[in-house]
C-alpha cells in the first residue's frame, strides 16, 4: 500500500499514560496528532508546554501533537481515530462520541479488557456502539509499558484487523524508529492476550509481594499463558498469536515489570494492603485485571474453560479471598497432564 492512504491526521480520544504516548509514537512517525483530554487543565498544559506531566513527567511531546478538551474539535477532519479510555468507560465514552466520528475512518482501539455485564471485547464494543463494520476497528496490543516506550525504548507491537489492508495503513502510520508494529488478522487472540495479561498479572504482583521468586512468576506466566490460550482456542483464536507479541510478548513484559499497574495492584495486596487501600495508591491509573477478572472469568464460566488463576484473582479482588489459601488450593488441585 501507497503512504498515501495511510491516515495523516490522526485524533487520539484519551490522554492518560497509554493514550498520550501513543499520540507520540503517531507524532514521531510524522502524523499530525490531536489528543483530546478529559481535563481542561491536561489539555492545556499538552498543548502549550508540550508535555503531560500527570501522567508522563520528564517527557518532552512533539510539536506536530496538540490537544484539546474539546472532542468536537478533537475530531474535526480525524482521518483516523484512536480510543484510550479504560475498557469499563469506552462505552459510554463512545455513545457521547459517536455522532462526531467521520465516517469511514479506521477506528483504533488500545484499551485491554472484557466489558462487564456484556462480556464483549473492546472491538466488538466499537462496533456495536459506533455501528461500524468489525474490520473498520483496528487492536494494538503487544509488550507496551507506556513509559518505556515514551522514552523512545525500541518495542513492537501488534495491529490486528480482519481486513489486512486497513492494517497495513495504521502500521504505516505508527512506525518510527523506535516502535516496530507487526499486522495479524486474529482479532479476538490479540485482544484477549491482552485482557488475560493483566489479570495474571496481578498474580505475579502477588506472588511478588509475599516475598516468592523467579520460580513462581515464571509459573503463574506459563499457566497463565496456558489458561488464556485455552479460553482463545474456544473462542476461535490462533493458538499461535499466544506465542507471539500479544500473547507471550505482553505477558513477560507486564508480569515481570515493576512500571505496570497491574502487577503493582497486586504486589500491594500481596503485601497486605486492601484492594480499596491498592486503589487508591493508583492515583487514578488503571489496573484492568481488577475488573477483568470478572468478565473473563465468567466469560470462561459461559464456556466451560478452566481458568484457575483468573478465579482466584477474582476471589481475591472481589471477594475478600484470602491469598495464602488460595494459592495452597492451586497447588493442591488435581494433579493433571500439562496439555489437558
Ligand atoms: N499504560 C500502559 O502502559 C498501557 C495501557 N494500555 C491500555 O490502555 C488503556 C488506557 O490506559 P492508560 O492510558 O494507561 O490509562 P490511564 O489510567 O493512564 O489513563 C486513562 C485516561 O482515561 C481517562 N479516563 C479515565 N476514566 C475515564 C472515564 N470514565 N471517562 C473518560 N475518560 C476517562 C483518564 O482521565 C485518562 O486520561 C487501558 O485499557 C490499558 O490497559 C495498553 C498498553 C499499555
Ligand atoms: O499493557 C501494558 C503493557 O503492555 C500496561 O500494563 P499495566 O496496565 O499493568 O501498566
Amino acid at each position: 500500500m501507497s503512504d498515501a492512504r495511510s491516515p495523516q491526521r490522526i485524533t487520539v480520544l484519551g490522554a492518560g499514560s497509554w493514550g498520550t504516548t501513543f499520540a507520540k509514537v503517531l507524532a514521531d512517525a510524522g502524523r499530525d496528532v490531536t489528543l483530546w483530554a478529559r481535563r481542561a487543565e491536561v489539555a492545556g498544559e499538552v498543548a502549550s508546554a508540550h508535555t503531560n506531566s500527570a501522567y508522563l513527567p520528564d517527557i518532552r511531546l512533539p510539536d506536530n501533537l496538540t490537544a484539546t478538551a474539546d472532542p468536537a474539535a478533537a475530531l474535526e477532519e480525524a482521518q483516523a481515530v484512536v480510543l484510550a479510555v479504560p475498557s469499563q468507560s469506552l462505552r459510554s465514552n463512545l455513545e457521547r462520541w459517536r455522532a462526531l466520528l467521520p465516517p469511514g475512518v479506521p477506528l483504533v482501539s488500545l484499551a485491554k479488557g472484557v466489558e462487564l455485564g456484556s462480556l464483549k471485547r473492546m472491538s466488538e464494543v466499537i462496533a456495536e456502539v459506533a455501528e461500524c463494520p468489525p474490520d473498520r476497528v483496528v487492536v494494538v496490543s503487544g509488550p507496551n509499558l507506556a513509559k518505556e516506550i515514551a522514552l523512545g525504548q525500541p518495542s513492537a507491537a501488534v495491529l490486528a484487523c480482519a481486513d489486512h489492508e486497513r492494517a497495513v495503513a495504521v502500521q504505516q502510520a505508527c512506525s518510527n524508529s523506535y516502535f516496530r508494529p507487526y499486522t495479524n488478522t486474529d482479532v479476538v487472540g490479540c485482544e484477549l492476550g491482552g485482557a488475560c495479561k493483566n489479570v495474571i498479572a496481578l498474580s505475579c504482583g502477588m506472588a511478588v509481594g509475599m516475598g516468592f521468586g523467579t520460580n513462581t512468576v515464571a509459573t503463574l506466566i506459563t499457566r497463565g499463558l496456558a489458561e488464556m490460550a485455552r479460553l482463545g482456542s474456544k473462542l476461535g483464536a490462533d493458538p499461535l498469536t499466544f506465542a507471539g507479541l500479544a500473547g507471550v510478548g505482553d505477558l513477560v513484559a507486564t508480569c515481570s515489570s515493576p512500571l505496570s499497574r497491574n502487577r503493582t495492584f497486586g504486589e500491594r495486596l500481596g503485601r497486605g494492603d486492601t484492594v480499596e487501600r491498592a486503589q487508591s495508591a493508583a492515583g487514578g491509573q488503571v489496573a484492568e485485571g481488577v475488573m477483568s477478572c470478572s468478565s473473563i472469568r465468567e466469560l470462561a464460566g459461559g464456556l466451560g474453560v478452566d481458568m484457575p488463576i483468573t478465579d482466584a484473582m477474582y476471589r481475591v479482588c472481589h471477594e475478600g479471598g484470602d491469598l495464602r489459601s488460595l494459592g495452597a488450593e492451586l497447588l493442591g488441585r488435581e494433579r493433571k497432564h500439562e496439555w489437558s
